[in-house]
């Protein structure tokens, strides 16, 4: 059974060498919702992830999870708590999928144990989540991107961690498999784990996130609710792109200004 736990950035700083990559940057994800991090590139979203994973350090401010500064965790005992599907990744040797899926299971295995049913079952149980299971014994590294995408994120849902920060997830999927990892990821936050995405697509924030927070150069511009937040004038602001903002289902739909012809 997974703890709930909550994460939060509080007014960190990080810089590395001359360059201020994140300025006193605070950002809350909490239990049971889906908050999304959308922001142009190089804003600062990946290392906001890596962060909040403990897998590097704020020069300034502290990261919280359930209330206790991460420095306090050893690495395995964050590991079984959170889990970094990262926007790209080498996958070692020779691994077939359902051994590149079983890294996610070293947080829960000591050096001499051996897999567990229970290893095995949560293995099973991420290659279906992912539809990936025909692929089971194939060499990972052989696989399409989009494929690969899909095992990566079931090794990330293998570590059955109560925090999922996923960078960029959709990437190299097409339309069926993108919105099958974002249900997927709704799903798990409807029950009761904590789900941070970087996404690209607002309208993809805005459908199935419950939060929407907004970077650029390393700040905080906004957080809350994607269909207030993201209006035309932030957009117009933060990316730097005119468009029409379209309301509908409940989300914001931003259709560009130049498609349309209107510049
Ligand atoms: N190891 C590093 N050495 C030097 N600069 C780095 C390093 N890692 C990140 N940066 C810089 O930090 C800034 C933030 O990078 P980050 O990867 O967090 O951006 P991002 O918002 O995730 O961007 P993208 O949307 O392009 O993925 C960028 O200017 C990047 O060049």
């Amino acid at each position: 059974m997974i703890s709930a736990s909550s994460l939060a950035l509080q007014n960190v700083g990080y810089r590395i060498g001359s360059h201020q990559i994140l300025s006193d940057l605070s950002l809350a994800a909490t239990q049971g919702r889906f908050l999304a991090i959308v922001g142009p590139n190089g804003c600062g979203k990946s290392t906001s992830l890596r962060m909040m994973a403990g897998l590097i350090k704020p020069a300034a401010g502290q990261v919280v999870l359930d209330g206790q500064p991460l420095a306090q965790f050893t690495r395995k005992a964050l590991s079984r708590q959170v889990a970094l599907l990262t926007q790209s990744g080498q996958v070692p040797g020779n691994l077939s999928v359902r051994e590149l899926v079983g890294m996610g299971r070293f947080a829960h295995q000591t050096v001499l144990s051996r897999a567990s049913a229970q290893d095995d079952a949560a293995i099973e149980a991420a290659l279906v989540a992912m539809d990936v299971q025909d692929l089971a014994d194939r060499p990972a590294a052989a696989l399409s991107g989009g494929q690969l995408q899909r095992c990566r994120m079931a090794m990330t849902l293998a570590q059955d961690t109560g925090v999922l920060l996923l960078d960029e997830p959709t990437t190299y999927l097409d339309l069926r498999f993108q919105y099958g990892i974002l249900d997927k990821a709704r799903a798990l936050a409807r029950a009761g784990r904590t789900v941070v995405a970087v996404l690209h697509d607002f309208t993809q924030a805005s459908l199935y996130a419950d939060e929407v927070a907004v970077l650029s150069q390393g700040r905080l511009v906004a957080q809350g609710a994607p269909a207030a937040v993201l209006d035309e004038r932030l957009v117009a602001e933060v990316f730097g792109v005119r468009t029409q903002a379209v309301h509908a289902h409940g989300a914001v739909f931003h259709v560009p200004r130049s498609a349309m012809r209107l510049d």
